[in-house]
């Protein structure tokens, strides 16, 4: 394997996929445009936030020292896939088998398990909510991010409050596939390079999400890199929307888009380490403008398969009632 100048990406690691039609914008926190697609609710990768800054120091030594000593979830996958499942519906799904394992390790273990992956091809990937159990080096790092910045757009924005931070420290090929969130996202990436491949909330009926209530809620079942174009026919019609983050990007994630991302190979740094920043959607408006759009569509059918799962007190009556209801009626 070649090895590649620290910060930058082996570009032959990227996979090739058809549904990709145009890059995403990178635009400057200076120009306008930049909080006209966030309030377009449009994707954009921001190139000079310094949202993450005091993070570039990051490395797996410096966290290693100032972590702390809390427990971390780590996820392992004998593939390169970590497609999110909810761990309390999975216990009671008897027939759902976990694409990933869940762990709960100290920071010293999940090196270990980092070293092991060299051996074993196995992949591993760190997905910790920063909490206050961190060392204080750290709690200084992130009181220095650029709050001042992040809480303007969340003020300007109407969005709700900031849920989480999520530390993301994965390994080249690291896959978390096609899904979507219920929440605005500013990921800021901080060291190495991650392929983010957006489709838009208009594409529901092109990606065939997981029903509400199955574990593996908002992920696509169609794998992008091989569709099963007889179950997912209209997957054809998929267009994704593409960024490349390197150290310091930040891409906004709208919520309700869906998005793949990838960590990319490099050999310095061995992994890659991102930052997201979860926030709560804008509160229900008080006059609902029709039509819906594509994401209070998304929020509709969520509702409507809720509400019949629990009219019907079990999940897997929804499909059969809904058939009944459309089929040679609403065709
Ligand atoms: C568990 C969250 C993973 C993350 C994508 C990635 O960096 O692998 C993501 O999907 C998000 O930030 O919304
Ligand atoms: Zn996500």
């Amino acid at each position: 394997m070649a090895v590649f100048a620290s910060g930058s990406y082996d570009p032959d690691s990227i996979t090739k996929y058809s549904s990709i039609t145009e890059q995403i914008p990178r635009r400057s926190i200076q120009d306008p445009e930049t909080y006209q697609l966030i309030k377009d609710s449009k994707p954009v990768v921001i190139t000079d936030t310094n949202l993450v800054t005091s993070a570039s120091k990051w490395d797996l030594e410096y966290l290693n020292k100032n972590l702390g000593d809390g427990l971390f979830y780590v996820y392992t996958s004998n593939d390169n896939r970590f497609k999110y499942f909810d761990n309390k519906r999975a216990e009671k799904c008897k027939s759902f088998v976990t694409p990933s394992e869940r762990h709960h390790v100290t920071f010293l273990q999940f090196l270990q398990m980092l070293k092991r992956c060299a051996r074993t091809k196995e992949k591993v990937y760190l997905q910790q909510t920063l909490n206050d159990s961190v060392g204080t080096n750290i709690v200084t790092d992130f009181l220095q991010f650029n709050w001042d910045w992040v809480n303007k757009c969340q003020a300007a924005y109407g969005w709700g409050s900031l849920s989480s931070n999520l530390l993301l420290i994965g390994l080249e090929g690291n896959i978390t596939p096609v899904h979507y969130d219920e929440q605005e996202n500013f990921f800021a990436q901080i060291s190495g390079h991650k392929r983010c491949l957006l489709f838009s909330p208009d594409q529901f009926d092109c990606l065939y999400p997981h029903p509400v209530a199955h574990p593996c809620d908002r992920q696509s079942q169609v794998n992008i890199a091989n569709p099963d174009y007889k179950k997912f026919p209209r997957f054809r019609n998929a267009h994704a929307t593409e960024a490349i983050v390197g150290p310091g990007d930040v891409l906004y994630i709208p919520m309700y888009w869906w998005h793949q991302i990838e960590s990319l190979s490099s050999r310095i740094p061995p992994v890659t380490i991102s930052v997201n920043f979860w926030y709560r959607g804008t509160p229900l408006p008080d006059v609902i403008q029709y039509p819906l759009s594509p994401q209070q569509r998304v929020s509709v059918m969520r509702n409507v398969e809720k509400m019949l799962a629990a009219a019907l007190g079990d999940a897997e009556k929804v499909g059969e009632l809904l058939r009944t209801m459309v089929e040679g009626r609403y065709t």
